[in-house]
């Protein structure tokens, strides 16, 4: 380490890591990108980092609820747009860095192609995310696809499982040296005054320009196509690799009683044996997914929700035009 190297300076996000126990915990060289209170701002952001750093957690908590929507201005039609969130005069558009999603190490490799690179090439900003304290290869190998120069946060997640405090101070350190970070934000993605703080570090990175979406536009997407892909989500999430990308979901019933939700949805699979290892022993499986699901719908809609899950095979539907149509597809 760089015994010139000036002291981190402490950072407005993580004066309540350093009040637990007197530690350092944070730096902020900051970035005070030309005052202009009154002007909008609004800009790209991507969240990346190895599989199991919080990624998902943390962009769940900027957000406030998972969406999925399409874009008004030409220059994010090229990304997939995963969430925005409007705090003040400052609009976050989160961009999905496609292949940083995945669940498993081994889909790290395939990570490293041209569409992640120019993703990260067109955005503002890049949340690069670590567990506090920890750089491993995996972490290496995600970082070395961030563009050179572009403005890049070191989000030290999991603070909170962190036994140590005193030793987050020379990991900080460590990891100036190892990148030129923006800044340095220790925090607990499942804390939710850590959430709140990052807005108010992100927002001098995101350009003076007017809003790309409306203030509370938050999807143009149905519940019900919200309430297909958490369905969904939840069935690639506790089946892992073992099922085909080639199934689905189809709401077969939804029906509104004051605020109560009678969902009923069919997985479609191609194989008996697919149908198996979602149902699980003795059902097991898809009672946890149909539990997690509603949890999570239930907090999406603000609402009770009553969700019937079934499943049912048919062999080759991915192949089909018309089953396409069918399922939504078109
Ligand atoms: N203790 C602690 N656990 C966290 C925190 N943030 C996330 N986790 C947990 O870490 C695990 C992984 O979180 P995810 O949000 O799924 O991580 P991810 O980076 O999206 O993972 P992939 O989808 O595999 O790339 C989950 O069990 C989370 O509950 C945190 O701040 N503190």
């Amino acid at each position: 380490m760089d015994p010139d190297m000036p002291p981190i300076p402490q950072s407005p996000a993580l004066d309540e890591a350093a009040a637990d126990d007197g530690a350092p915990a944070a730096t902020a060289q900051s970035a005070e990108l030309g005052a202009n209170p009154d002007g909008q701002r609004c800009g790209l952001i991507a969240i990346v980092g190895r599989p199991n750093v919080g990624k998902s957690t943390l962009m769940n908590a900027l957000v406030g609820q998972k969406i999925s929507i399409t874009s008004k201005k030409a220059q994010t039609t090229r990304h997939r747009i995963t969430g925005v969130r409007t705090v003040d005069e400052a609009q976050f558009v989160f961009v999905d860095t496609p292949g940083f999603q995945m669940q498993h190490a081994n889909a790290l490799n395939r990570t490293l192609n041209r569409t992640v690179q120019s993703t990260l090439g067109d955005v503002d900003l890049v949340l690069f995310l670590v567990e506090a304290g920890r750089f491993g290869m995996a972490d290496a190998k995600v970082l070395a696809l961030v563009p050179e120069g572009k403005p890049t946060v070191l989000i030290a997640n999991k603070l909170d499982a962190v036994q140590r405090r005193n030793d987050m101070l020379p990991w900080l350190k460590s990891m100036q040296d190892r990148h030129a970070f923006a800044e340095f934000v220790p925090m607990s993605a499942q804390k939710q005054s850590d959430v709140d703080r990052l807005f108010a570090i992100l927002k001098p990175y995101l350009p003076e320009q007017g809003w790309f979406y409306d203030e509370d536009a938050l999807t143009d997407r149905s519940e019900k196509f919200l309430a297909s892909e958490i369905i969904r989500e939840k069935l690639f999430r506790l089946t892992g690799d073992e099922l085909p990308y080639t199934s689905t979901v189809v709401i077969d019933q939804w029906k509104e009683e004051g605020n109560l939700r009678r969902i009923a949805a069919t997985i479609v699979v191609e194989r008996d044996a697919h149908k198996g290892m979602i149902i699980g022993e003795g059902g097991e499986r898809l009672k946890r997914i149909g539990s997690e699901a509603r949890q999570e719908l239930e907090r999406l809609m603000e609402a009770k929700v009553f969700l019937e899950l079934f499943v049912k095979v048919r062999s080759g539907w991915a192949a089909t035009e018309e089953h396409l149509r069918s399922y939504g597809y078109e």
